[in-house]
């Protein structure tokens, strides 16, 4: 992970996933454009909604009620008073909070759909949002409570009402209340103009936020899945024929071939001499590149897809400055990043079952070609009462249940709400959340697979069944690194420590893999 700190310029280029996640991480600061063009824009449209107001006096959202409310009529002298009731009758989230990483990763978001100048916010309203970013006030978000169409409402208003100094936020690792954070960062609580609160919660950016981060997680372990299958190969003595360039130019999914290159580089150095135990390996092995080279292929549509959303005006109505015409839809319907997070889980919990079955190969004599049961690496003598990696195993069992279990997709459980009004929504939040869920317990399959496979080669080495030199620069330096963090397991020991520890390294990016993304 890089961890120079640069600037996201918000209101002129596209921004990409990896801009948000570089705010996300603190690796980034935003910086709202001063072009002329810019400021011109978000001004043209605030005054354009002014007039608006002003000459015809009858706005969605500004001088009607909210959703099935519209027949509703605000009078003049209540306007400026419901902006401050949408955000505040919201205010009904449950649930876990987001993480300081994600409610940053969402303020990026909805300050990149709002600089699009299709909301008729004012220009102080994105500095104030850019100020939550530059002075790391986050909002302190349930994740609860969102259909995710009528946008992230709920959660959203969590932004809302930090940007007006209500409801608590985190302030240099402390929790406190917005007003306070705001006085103490020399920020003035803003005053929501007419349509403001719509603008800035009516749209996708909670859930378009999760996936951002998930894509980043989703690359990476697409890439060390392949590496995990490497090793798992050479610790069962598998077959590197499987993963022969020629095999995969005949059937070519780009992404399934760069997998199998991938492994088949890693493999390179076993040598001629090298004697695989069987012909054929099982599909855990051999069929690696087609189970991970699924996610390779996608993650290029799954960017173009997450990276639409995130430079969107996803508000509803939008405000067209040019033709001076209020376009009324349903642009904060999230069907689009719904299904990349019902797609993506799928495919994820796809490797934790992959690494499930090689971790089973490894640690089951049946199958392990003459290596230890459960990999343990005591003595003969002491053999009778060290267990080694059975009970990883069990968890491993465990973890790619419960990431298989929450595939079940999301985006079909429309439900039809707010009076019939939002009768057909999207559930991406939902299915973002599974997304993050099954990525969590997929690191930690894998985790328990780079003890396994380490394992399993050191003792190939022992054994003098594999040579140092059989192992190549690339692994044997991945290899390297991985003793630093993972003990030899001779004698019992509990691995819930080594695990933690490599989870977070997972998380962090630790390891360079192949030298370049999946879907860069
Ligand atoms: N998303 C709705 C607005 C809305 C806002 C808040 C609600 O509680 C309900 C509906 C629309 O644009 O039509």
């Amino acid at each position: 992970m890089n961890n120079s700190c640069t600037n996201v310029l918000f209101g002129e280029e596209n921004l990409r996933i990896e801009d948000i996640v570089a705010l996300a991480e603190q690796r980034a600061m935003p910086v709202l454009s001063s072009a002329p063009e810019f400021t011109t824009r978000i001004q043209a449209g605030a005054d354009f909604l002014d007039r608006e107001l002003r000459d015809h006096g009858h706005i969605y959202g500004v001088t009607t009620g909210y959703g099935d409310s519209v027949s509703r009529r605000v009078p003049p002298e209540l306007v400026a008073e419901l902006p401050l009731h949408l955000s505040r009758f919201h205010g009904c989230g449950l649930g876990n909070l987001l993480s300081a990483n994600q409610a940053r990763a969402v303020l990026a978001v909805r300050l990149a759909s709002l600089c699009t100048g299709y909301s008729g916010v004012s220009l102080n309203l994105l500095r104030q949002l850019s100020g939550l970013l530059e002075h790391n006030i986050t909002p302190l978000i349930p994740e609860e409570g969102s259909v995710g169409a009528s946008g992230d409402l709920t959660p959203l208003s969590y932004v809302a009402a930090a940007l007006i100094g209500e409801r608590d936020v985190l302030y240099r690792g402390e929790k406190t209340t917005a007003e306070d954070a705001l006085s103490k960062a020399g920020l003035t609580p803003l005053t929501l103009r007419p349509k403001e609160a719509l603008a800035i919660m009516n749209g996708t950016s909670v859930m378009t936020a999760m996936m951002c981060q998930a894509f980043v997680r989703a690359d990476y372990l697409c890439r060390l899945t392949a590496r995990i299958t490497s090793l798992a190969s050479i610790g069962l003595l598998g077959n590197p024929a499987h993963f022969d360039k020629r095999l995969f130019a005949a059937k070519p999914h780009p992404g399934q071939a760069r997998i199998a290159a991938f492994i088949e580089g890693d493999l390179a150095d076993l040598g001629a001499n090298y004697t695989p135990a069987r012909l054929q390996d099982r599909y855990s092995l051999r069929c690696a590149p087609h189970v991970i080279g699924v996610l390779a292929d996608m993650m290029p549509t799954f960017r173009t897809t997450l990276e639409t959303e995130l430079n969107s005006a996803n508000d509803n109505p939008l405000i067209d400055i040019e033709g001076e015409t209020i376009l009324h839809g349903g642009h904060f319907y999230g069907g689009h990043v719904a299904f990349v997070a019902d797609g993506m889980k799928t495919l994820i919990a796809n490797l934790a079952d992959l690494m499930d079955r090689q971790m089973a190969l490894l640690v089951d004599t049946k199958f392990n070609h003459g290596l230890p049961s459960n990999l343990s690496g005591s003595d003969a003598d002491r053999a009778s009462i060290n267990h080694g990696l059975k009970a990883v195993q069990i968890g491993v069992s465990a973890w790619t249940a419960e990431a298989l279990k929450n595939t079940m997709p999301a985006s079909v459980f429309s439900r039809s709400t707010e009076c019939h009004n939002q009768d057909k929504v999207s559930m991406g939040t939902i299915a973002a959340r599974d997304c993050l869920r099954i990525l969590q317990l997929t690191e930690q399959v894998a985790a328990a697979n780079l003890i396994a496979v380490k394992q399993a080669i050191t003792l190939r080495l022992k054994n003098g069944e594999i040579r140092d030199a059989q192992l190549g620069n690339d692994l044997t330096t991945f290899l390297d690194a991985l003793g630093r963090d993972i003990p030899f397991i001779a004698e019992d020991q509990p691995l819930e420590g080594t695990l933690r520890l490599l989870v977070d390294r997972i998380q962090g990016r630790h390891w360079a893999l192949y030298g370049e993304d999946i879907a860069s």
